[in-house]
């Protein structure tokens, strides 16, 4: 079985962002490219970590009306990302039409509930049933429009995997100890979101914060 782990390469310098994906790739699957790489980057960046050989996961987290999102799409197949997400929140026309514009060998995913999130945060922006529920129905949603799967928290995973067998689940999230959990508000431990479905276990600042990255990772794996 392949490592599930995709690292989270948020770090402002590009050079850095290769230099510790090198040395902890014997102890993950990918490479998670987000908003601050891509901004920061943009095509260049992800072509100069592309060398490395590992599979890259744009976290672009698209949302937008359905025609700017699939133009996006199709600007970003030239990358050849293995996963790309959007938001689910954009609704099933949007979602159907991201899909529909991807390439073929792309996992196309929808963020349910940020982790950031929690059921205050959501009745703030007038969400009132809880981040759980909220999760669970978009995801159906998700799977409604063709996804092939969706991005959520590990306490949510479970029940989500229950409702969609074949689903492709990226949980991010993730904490080895509960120690930092910084702006992550549903946060489990990467053996438990494993343990309950995910496909895809998304790790940042527990290992490239780490004072010996590379332990950390490893320490990480070991509890797979
Ligand atoms: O709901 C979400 C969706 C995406 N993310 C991204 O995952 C990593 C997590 O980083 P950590 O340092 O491990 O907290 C980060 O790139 C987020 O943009 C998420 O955290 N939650």
């Amino acid at each position: 079985m392949s490592n599930p782990v995709y690292l989270a390469l948020d770090l402002p310098r590009l050079d850095a962002a290769i230099a510790l994906a090198q040395k902890v790739r014997g102890h993950i699957g990918g490479v998670k490219l987000g908003l601050e790489f891509f901004c920061a980057h943009g095509h260049h960046g992800v072509h100069e970590v592309a060398k490395l050989g590992l599979p890259v996961f744009l976290d672009l987290k698209l949302h937008d009306i359905p025609n700017t999102v699939a133009a996006a799409m199709q600007s970003i197949h030239v990358l050849e990302p293995a996963i790309v997400t959007i938001h689910a929140a954009g609704g099933r026309a949007m979602m159907e039409d991201a899909k529909a514009a991807a390439g073929e060998h792309c996992k196309v995913v929808a963020v349910t509930v940020l982790t950031s999130l929690d059921d205050d945060d959501l009745a703030g922006v007038g969400v009132p049933g809880g981040a759980h529920d909220q999760a669970l129905r978009l995801a159906d949603l998700a799977q409604e429009a063709g996804l092939d799967g969706i991005v959520c928290s590990g306490h949510e995973v479970g029940a989500i995997h229950k409702r969609w067998k074949n689903g492709f689940f990226v949980v991010p999230g993730l904490r080895p100890d509960t120690g930092h959990t910084a702006d992550q508000k549903r946060i489990v431990t990467p053996a438990a979101a494993r343990r309950d479905g995910a496909s895809v276990l998304v790790i940042g600042r527990p290992i490239s914060r780490a004072e010996d990255p590379v332990a950390a990772a490893r320490a990480i794996e070991a509890t797979l």
